[in-house]
């Protein structure tokens, strides 16, 4: 088997060896896009495009991201990562000045104008993807999967930082606004297109709902919204709770889900039935929640 291999390798071509590191290399580089990303989102280039009226040129963009003249060049070449990406599009106009325009994807990441675009806006949820807390836990897969230490870690990224997800962000006050403003970004988009094509479902809610692991309410003040009739409770860890914002429509539960559960006709579940939880998830131990939905 290994002659064959070795057989195999001799016979390719220049041309196969070259394509061949050429793709190696590319798969190498792969993360250059999503730092490419973070950083367009971080200068709200995709605002600065919408506030022009949808196509910018780049002393424009420059001007309105803060990015100084000096720096003009390197700009140009971050948009050639992001528009071959597709997270941009780029235009030659007749003056021959390349303008840039929004795509399907950038535009989910204008929160400038309008409430409807903040309503879409999911640069928050990118700063909770594209995140060194988030990205240095893939440094420690080869660990997890070989270290005898790493067998009883349920997850990578307990290996990578000694503590889960959650102890992590109880820990960092900053880390915490950046998570919780991605999850709330990623509800209204999600709870927009839930209502949209699934209303039978929120149909027959019943008089009552409770989110479990709500964070700040954001899915259940759409709820609440839609459907005024439906009393709406959030349950999250206290930590989480006592940074909510006052709404009148909802009311916050600080608790533990594995200990309670306020009674209601619908219990939500939204992003949260990770591995660790289904590995862990016990009846809580006071049941207020009535069979059902
Ligand atoms: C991935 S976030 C999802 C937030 C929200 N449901 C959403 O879809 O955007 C998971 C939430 O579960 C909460 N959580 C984690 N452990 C919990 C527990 N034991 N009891 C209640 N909430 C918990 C976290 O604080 C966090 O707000």
């Amino acid at each position: 088997m290994a002659s064959h291999v070795q057989e195999d390798e001799l016979t390719m071509s220049s041309d196969d060896l070259l394509q061949a590191q050429l793709e190696l290399y590319h798969h190498c580089f792969v993360y250059v896009k999503s730092m490419a990303l973070g950083a367009a989102t971080d200068l709200r280039i995709a605002d600065a495009i919408h506030l022009r009226g949808g196509a910018v040129t780049l002393s424009d963009l420059a001007a309105d991201t803060g990015i100084h003249p000096t720096k003009l060049s390197h700009l140009r070449r971050l948009m050639r990562v992001l528009t071959t990406s597709g997270i941009f599009s780029a235009e030659v106009k007749a003056s021959g000045d390349m303008v840039y325009k929004l795509t399907r994807v950038s535009r989910l990441l204008v929160g400038a104008g309008g409430e409807s675009s903040r309503r879409r806006d999911l640069s928050p949820m990118v700063g909770v993807f594209v995140n060194p807390v988030a990205i240095t836990a893939l440094f420690s897969i080869h660990e997890w999967f070989t270290d005898e230490k790493s067998a009883a870690s349920p997850s990578l990224f307990e290996v990578a930082h000694g503590c889960t997800r959650w102890e992590m962000i109880a820990k960092d006050a900053s880390d915490d606004r950046v998570f919780n403003a991605g999850m709330a970004a990623d509800c209204c988009l999600s709870m927009e297109i839930l209502l949209r094509e699934c209303n039978g479902v929120f149909g027959s809610l019943g008089s009552s709902l409770v989110d479990v692991g709500g964070a700040h309410g954001a899915a259940t003040a759409v709820v609440a919204k839609a459907f005024p009739h439906v009393k709406c409770t959030v349950l999250d860890l206290p930590r989480v709770i006592a940074g909510a914002p006052v709404d009148d429509n909802l009311t916050f539960v600080p608790g533990d889900m594995f200990e309670y559960i306020p009674p209601a006709d619908t219990v939500l579940l939204k992003t949260k039935i990770a591995s660790r939880y289904c590995a862990s998830a016990r009846k809580p131990s006071r049941q207020g929640t009535p069979e059902g939905r």
